[in-house]
């Protein structure tokens, strides 16, 4: 499946109290969302792979691959598009060689000496966060900004999405920076109209 890192939703399904966790993913998809990753940390595996096989069906015909956190044997027993590894998640060849080389591979980078470290040949893409401190992550690194941003893209060896803290006003800068996309919680998910909230982060009309 085609990766688009444009627009990456990154789900929770505490905030989404309003439409329920697949009608909202449906409505940020029909906004403009490319890219999902389903993250629950307080759900068994069990349930999240039920969760991933109601996603993985709603997103079907979308082109939208879904993508999960964390969790090797859910991807792998959901049958999903892909992983998101952080760096404490598990070990980024074994994920490959357990996904097949077809599978999205993301990992999580905070600073320069973990891009030195990685293996470029392994992943499809990096998240490069938190841009901003967020409340939707407590134990995250100290915050990047855009500067840091920058500079973690320009080393970076493969595409990227920034994430943390950002919403639709920050569109115009993280492009700056020379991320691919965003990947967001709270500006979608915790939104009572999440398909108005992804439609947000269109850019602006070329003349
Ligand atoms: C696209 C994207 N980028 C970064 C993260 C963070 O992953 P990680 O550091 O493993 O933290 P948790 O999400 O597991 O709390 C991500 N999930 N997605
Ligand atoms: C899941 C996640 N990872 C981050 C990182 O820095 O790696 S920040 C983050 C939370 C992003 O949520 P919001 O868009 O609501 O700020
Ligand atoms: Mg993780």
């Amino acid at each position: 499946m085609r990766l688009d890192l444009s627009l990456y939703l990154v789900t929770d399904r505490g905030l989404c109290t309003v439409h329920g966790l697949v009608e909202t993913v449906m409505a940020a998809v029909r906004g403009g969302v490319t890219l999902v990753q389903l993250r629950d940390k307080h759900a068994s595996d069990a349930e999240m792979v039920d969760q991933a096989r109601h996603l993985k069906a709603a997103l079907s015909g979308s082109g939208v691959p879904l993508i999960i956190n964390d969790r090797l044997e859910v991807a792998l027993a959901a049958g999903a598009d892909g992983l998101h590894i952080g760096q404490d998640d598990g070990d980024v060849a074994r994920a490959r060689a357990a996904l097949g080389p077809e599978a999205i591979l993301g990992l999580s980078v905070q600073t320069h000496d973990q891009l030195a470290r990685l293996d470029p040949a392994a992943l499809d893409y990096l998240g490069l966060g938190p841009v901003f401190a967020t409340p939707s992550k407590h134990d995250h690194a100290e915050p990047l900004g855009f500067e840091g941003l920058a500079a973690l893209v320009a080393a970076s060896p493969l595409p990227s999405v920034a994430i943390g803290g950002l919403k639709a006003e920050h569109l115009a800068a993280t492009r700056q920076a020379g991320a691919e996309g965003l990947a967001v919680i709270s500006a979608i998910c915790g939104t009572p109209d999440p398909e108005a909230a992804a439609r947000a982060f269109a850019p602006p009309p070329r003349h």
